[in-house]
């Protein structure tokens, strides 16, 4: 069984202007000890998902399919429940810190806060805990007596992987997690993350904009594209839906050469989610659309060496 199973989940976000069908039918796994990648331009869906996974979306919003952790499906389970799976059984860390952060509260007293909350440990053992933490995250013990604004934006981010640490989970969702820091700082804080999840024995769901950042970290990559999965499939190999491929082209790993051919960015801007083309939503930006595209989309399908694709070109040697 699957540590985490996605089973045709939808998000839809009722506003006075309509639904906002934000996340359509997506269904993803993700093993023990595995790290998935969610990738995709600003609004195909990867945060609601993510928000979905703890349920920590806003009542507007509407939840259909199965999620399901550890067999237990979080959409269904009562409040009680729910509140012994945040943070013991799955931790998210959110993009820009300093949000996620109590401006007013020693870093030492957060990191502590869900160990106390879910009382896995006594006041004692809990301060040894949060000077264990921050050593793991490579902080000095010392750093629990600091106030947020007395820590850079990469020793912050490393802070919310403390306190996503915490309770063992053996899920972490980390949502843009480097995003808003430098890119020295990032790859400080990348190694950190693949180092952890390594250590622990977590399995890891990360979300970004970025496949190189992916990549880097996940065993495996999904594509999202206007609230539907595109692609998924292993990170080493190449990518074979045409969204995918310009995703990773706007975003070339340093150093290599092919990158240097590659088109930089994509034509033209993602579709509303209140009025997506019909056919496959992608087939106005691309470049090797059919006539056929417009009128049908096609489900995920084999597209060789362990990866699935939801385009009709897949397997017809043109893609
Ligand atoms: N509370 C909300 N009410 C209405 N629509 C929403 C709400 N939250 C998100 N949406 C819409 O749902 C769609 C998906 O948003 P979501 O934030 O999940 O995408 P994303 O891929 O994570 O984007 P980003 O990388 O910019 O965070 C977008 O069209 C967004 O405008």
């Amino acid at each position: 069984m699957a540590l985490l199973e996605l089973d045709d989940l939808s998000v839809t976000y009722r506003i006075a202007a309509g639904d906002v069908p934000a996340v359509r039918g997506v269904s993803l796994s993700i093993e023990a000890g595995e790290a998935v990648g969610l990738a995709g331009e600003s609004g195909s869906g990867k945060s609601s998902i993510a928000m979905a996974l703890l349920r920590l979306l806003p009542r507007s919003a509407r939840l259909e399919g199965r999620a399901l952790l550890n067999g237990e499906d979080v959409l269904t389970m009562n409040w009680g429940r729910l509140r012994a799976v945040r943070w013991s059984e799955a931790s998210i860390v959110f993009q820009g810190a300093q949000h996620g952060l109590n401006p007013v509260q020693r870093i030492g007293d957060q990191i502590a806060e869900p160990l106390l909350v879910h009382r896995l440990a006594s006041p004692a053992e809990t301060s040894v805990r949060v000077r264990e933490l921050l050593e793991q995250v490579g902080l000095p013990t010392w750093r629990a007596r600091s106030y947020p604004h007395e820590l850079s934006g990469g020793q912050r981010q490393r802070v919310m992987i403390a306190m996503a640490l915490a309770c063992s989970p053996r899920l972490i969702i980390a949502d843009e997690p480097t995003t808003a820091l430098d890119l020295m700082v990032q790859a400080q804080v990348l190694t950190l993350i693949r180092q952890l999840i390594a250590e622990n024995d977590i399995s890891l769901l990360m979300i970004s904009h970025d496949l190189s950042v992916l990549a880097d970290v996940c065993d495996r990559l999904a594509v999202m594209y206007a609230g539907r999965l595109v692609e998924a499939g292993p990170s080493a190999g190449d990518f074979q839906h045409p969204y995918s491929k310009a995703l990773a082209a706007a975003f070339p790993t340093v150093g290599d050469p092919r990158s240097r051919l590659a088109p930089r960015g994509l034509a033209g801007d993602p579709p509303d989610p209140q009025q997506l083309p019909g056919g496959c939503s992608f087939h106005p930006r691309c470049p090797v659309a059919l006539e056929s595209c417009s009128t049908a989309a096609v489900e995920l399908r084999p597209a060789g060496q362990g990866r699935t694709a939801a385009c009709v070109l897949v397997g017809a040697g043109t893609c």
